[in-house]
Formats: C-alpha cells, structure tokens, sequence
C-alpha cells in the first residue's frame, strides 16, 4: 500500500527549518563566497519592507524599534529605505548608536547619510501613532531572558498592537528563541507577520511561535538554502490513499485492535475505533471493560466490542489483529496494567498513546524489533512523565523532548500539540499545518485510531504517522474554515478525514500560514 507520491508542490527551502547555528554557518558560507554582512542586511530590509507593503498597502506611519544587536540593522535599512519610499518613520530604541557593530554600524550610517535629522527616540508614547510597528529587538542572537529596556520596548509594542497597530517582526519576534520556539519571562513580541531571512527556524512552528509570528514570509536573500540536511522538515501535506483495489476484501485492508474503553473511559476507544474504520481500516476490534460493551454496540454497530476480563481474552484478540492500538481510555487501574503488559507483548505494529505510555519500558533500539514498528504519541504531559522531568521542561525543547523519547523507547515519536514534533527513523519532522480547533478533547484518540488503520493497511511506522498526523491538523484547519475554532467535537473530524485520505478535498495550500514568496 506504501505510495510515496505527494501533491506537494512547494519549494523546498519552505519545507526545511534550520537551526540558528546552521544559519549561522550559512551566512559564514555567505561571507566567505564573497558577499559581505551589508549587502545581506540591506536584502533583509528591503525584503521587509516590501512584505510590510505588500501587507498593508495603505500604510503611511511607520514605527522601527530597534535593539543592540545586527537585528537592529535589518530594522535601520527598513528605516532609510522607508523613508525613501516616502513614508513617514519614527525610529526607537536605546542604543547608543556608537556601540552599534559591524553590518548594523554601517545600517546605522548610511540611515544617517539619508536621513541626517534621524534621531532615536526613547519614549514609547509616540509609538501609538504609527500603523505599523517594525520588531527589530532581537533575532537568532537572543541567548537569555529579557529584562531592562528591552523587556520595557516589547511591551509597548504588544500594547501598541492592542490599541491597534500591526507589527511585522524581523526575522523572528522579538523574545522567541529560534531553535525551540520557547519564550522566556514571558516576554515576547507578538506580530502579525514574520519575515524571516536565509531559511525558517523551527521555534517559529512550535512551542509557542505558531501563535506569536504570524503570517510567515521567507526571503531567502538572494541564496540558496543552506547546504546539508535541516534541523527538521515541516510536513504541510499527506498523499491521499491509493484507489481501493476493486478486487479488495475487509481482510485486504488489515484489523485494527484497540484496547482500552476502561470504566467511565468507553467513549476514548470508541472514538479510535470510529477514525480507524472512517479512515478504511477492514475491520475494527474493541477490547474494553466488560462494563461498557452493551453500551458501545449499540452506538456503533460496526465496531466488534468486546468486554476483556484478563489476558487470555486479549491474547486470542491480537491473534486476528494486523495493528493495534494501546491506550484510548485505558485508565491505570489493575485491568489496564494486565491489558495493557499484555498487549505490549504484540507481535507486530502498534500505537501507543494515552495511558498505554504509561506501561511502556525502555528499549534497545538496535536490537528490539518493537522499537521499529512502534508509533508513540504523547502530549507534553506525557512526554514528561516519560521522561521524568515537568511539561515546562518538555515545552522549553519540544525537539530534544522528541528525540530523547525515541532514544529511550524507540519507534516513531509524535509529540503533541501545536506545531507537533515528529522524530522519525529519518530525522526530525514538524507539522506546519492545524488549528486551536483541536485543542479539545478526544482529538487524541481520532489520531490514534487513524494511526492503527494506516499500521494495518501496512504503511511502516514512519509513513503512517506522518500521513495521520497531516490529515488530523487539516482537518481541524478545515472545520475551523467552516465553522470557526470554537466548539469542535473531536468526532467532527471524521468527515474531512475520510475526504482527504480520499483526495476528495484537497487541504494543500489552502491555509499556509505564510505568504508564498
Ligand atoms: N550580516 C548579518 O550578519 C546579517 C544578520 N541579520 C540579522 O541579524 C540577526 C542576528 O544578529 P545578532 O547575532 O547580532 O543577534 P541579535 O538577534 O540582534 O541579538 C544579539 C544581541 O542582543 C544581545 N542580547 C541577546 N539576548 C539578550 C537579552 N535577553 N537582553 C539583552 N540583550 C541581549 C546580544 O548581546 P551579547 O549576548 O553579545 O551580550 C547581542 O548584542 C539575525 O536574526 C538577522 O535579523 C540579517 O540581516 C542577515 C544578515
Ligand atoms: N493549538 C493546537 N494547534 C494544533 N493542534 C493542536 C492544538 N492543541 C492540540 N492539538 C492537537 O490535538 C490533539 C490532542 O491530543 P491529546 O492531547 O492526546 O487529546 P485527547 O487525549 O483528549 O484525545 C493532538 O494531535 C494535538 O497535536
Ligand atoms: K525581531
């Protein structure tokens, strides 16, 4: 069943992301080939600034706030070239313009030669008058938390943009840390747009940069992509199911079991069954408490539910499964650790999620086979308890999270939430795509029965959790587009699930989050 067309047709500089380090040694590379750290910052600007009017056509009154370092620069060509074009701009900061280094020295003089009334100004109050603001505080060169001026500037830009100015960030915003889309103290600028310069960071995908940068433009400076591999690439779209052979059985397209459905937990298995069968698994098995099968047979006909009372039960189970699905609703009680030993015990591919995580042992990847065809999908309070460390810890590197995850346990690793890190047999990936509309409950289990369908129809571990993770998050782009963020049940889901595996609906390119260049 493995088809590994996609219907993406982007350029590939906007599917990587790149470490600050390997932009770093990217401008090194620049440098070195002859073009000098001016010439560069100059592009930076100018593409800024045609990204602000290409944004706001209409907008007369700029505001560039600038800070110490060559991010500061990018925000001084926006100025002069700014006031060039012959709008009205209003420079702020606190830097002495003599301690300015390097590119940003010589950003700073030619704006002085252009502009030689420009001053900067270190009072906030007139920033409300403009309808624009630039971020140009901090890029990749952010390295600890922000206090003094600064902390002071990014709250009168976030303020400024409550009363109703737009802000376009240089590079990134102001405060989010490239590589892990952390913020510290709190403090960051929120823009409405990001132009970020030479190839994408990460952090600006996940942890909290999907929700402080923006549209997102990239301006790739007049250069290649970095040379070598990027830290992660961003999945934006799955290819759909191949066509349905015409001569296929329910036997062809593989059984899925879920085991879980504890007490008062039914409606988590039901939801994993309900995705796998509506994303075209043969059949779907249940194995849950005995409490809840005369419930869950009625809702659900087409689910086979069965009440499990010990092992055996489930063993002779997994003997007709082709995948199964451990944790939906499986509680943490005497019967879901019974199950849930048991059913790691699965001779074949498995997803492991919810409190099924809770069970799991560390592996040796190089030589169990389990760490090859299992998927893990923790959310970051799971990863945490995984990892024996807090949420925060896991938030602050989503990525490192991932990656140490996978290390211990094996498999491929999906950690959860906005901007979901995927840490696959062939590196990092990270899902661009999604809504806040998922951010509701049973969402999870939707994932993880789409997960086993795909297991079973035989896609490894790797493609099957790439394609269930593209097609969730578009499908909760897609009932967002329809009926908004609020509101979602996780169910909802389903109809534009069954659509994209079908190629019924195309989700590519309907909601990229950036301007494509
Ligand atoms: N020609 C080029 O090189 C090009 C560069 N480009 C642009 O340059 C940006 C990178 O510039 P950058 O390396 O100077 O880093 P930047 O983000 O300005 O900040 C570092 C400065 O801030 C300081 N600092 C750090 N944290 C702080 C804190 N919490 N609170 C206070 N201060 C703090 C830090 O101080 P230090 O650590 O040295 O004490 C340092 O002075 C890049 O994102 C892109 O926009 C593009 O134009 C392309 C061409
Ligand atoms: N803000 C968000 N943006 C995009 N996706 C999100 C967001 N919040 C949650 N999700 C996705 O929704 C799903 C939630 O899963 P999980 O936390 O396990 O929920 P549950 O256990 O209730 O089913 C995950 O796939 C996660 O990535
Ligand atoms: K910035």
């Amino acid at each position: 069943m493995n088809d590994p067309a996609s219907p993406l047709s982007l350029d590939p500089a906007l599917l990587a992301v790149f470490s600050a380090a390997q932009i770093r040694a990217h401008e090194a590379a620049i440098f070195a080939r002859g073009t000098d750290g001016y010439t560069l910052m100059d592009r930076a600007g100018a593409s800024l600034l045609a990204a602000l009017r290409s944004q706001w056509p209409e907008a007369r009154h700029i505001a560039v706030v600038v800070g110490v370092g060559q991010n500061a620069g990018d925000g001084l060509v926006v100025a002069r070239r700014a006031v060039e074009a012959g709008l009205c701009v209003d420079l702020f900061g606190w830097q002495d313009p003599a301690d300015w280094s390097g590119a940003a020295a010589q950003a700073w003089q030619a704006l002085r030669q252009a502009v030689p009334d420009i001053r900067i100004r270190n009072d906030s109050a007139g920033l409300s008058t403009a309808e624009v603001i630039v971020d140009a505080l901090f890029g990749i060169g952010l390295n600890r938390p922000i206090d003094g001026p600064a902390a002071a500037w990014i709250a009168a830009i976030n303020a400024a943009r409550h009363a109703g100015a737009w802000v376009i960030a240089a590079d990134l915003p102001s405060g989010l840390l490239a590589d892990t889309g952390q913020v510290l103290n709190d403090c960051a600028v929120h823009a409405d747009l990001t132009v970020s310069f030479l190839g994408f960071k990460p952090g600006l995908f996940t942890g909290r940069g999907p929700a402080l940068a923006g549209r997102l433009h990239l301006a790739l400076l007049g250069q290649a992509m970095p040379d070598g591999a990027p830290m992660a690439t961003l999945l934006f779209d799955a290819a759909p199911l191949p066509p349905k052979p015409r001569d296929g059985h329910k036997g062809t397209f593989g059984t899925v079991l879920v085991v879980g459905g504890n007490r008062g937990m039914g409606g988590a298995a039901r939801m994993a069954g309900e995705s796998a069968l509506r994303l075209g698994a043969g059949k779907v098995i249940l194995a849950v408490h005995p409490e809840q099968v005369i419930g869950m047979n009625a809702g659900r006909p087409e689910l086979m539910v069965h009440g499990v009372d010990g092992v055996a039960a489930l063993i002779s189970l997994m003997s007709l499964a082709d995948a199964v699905v451990l944790g939906p609703g499986l509680g943490q009680d005497d019967w879901a650790q019974t199950l849930a030993l048991a059913a790691l015990a699965f001779d074949g591919p498995m997803i492991v999620d919810a409190d099924g995580l809770r069970f799991l042992s560390p592996v040796d990847s190089l030589v169990d086979p389990r760490a090859q065809s299992t998927v893990l999908t923790p959310h970051p309070a799971e990863a945490g308890r995984l990892l024996n460390c807090s949420t925060a810890d896991v938030q602050a590197d989503r990525f490192a999270a991932a990656r140490a995850l996978q290390a211990r346990f094996g498999g491929a690793v999906l950690l959860k939430g906005a901007g979901s890190v995927l840490a696959l047999r062939d590196g990092l990936k990270l899902c661009g795509r999604g809504d806040p509309a998922l951010a509701t409950a049973g969402t999870g289990d939707i994932l993880s029965g789409m997960v086993g369908a795909l297991l079973a129809m035989g896609f490894d571990a790797d493609e099957a959790l790439g394609r269930a993770v593209c097609w969730h998050a578009i499908a909760g782009e897609i009932e967002a587009t329809a009926s908004g963020s609020w509101g979602m049940a996780a169910s909802d889901l389903l109809g534009p699930i069954r659509a994209l595996a079908n190629a019924q609906l195309s989700g590519a390119n309907e909601r990229l989050p950036w301007l494509l260049n």
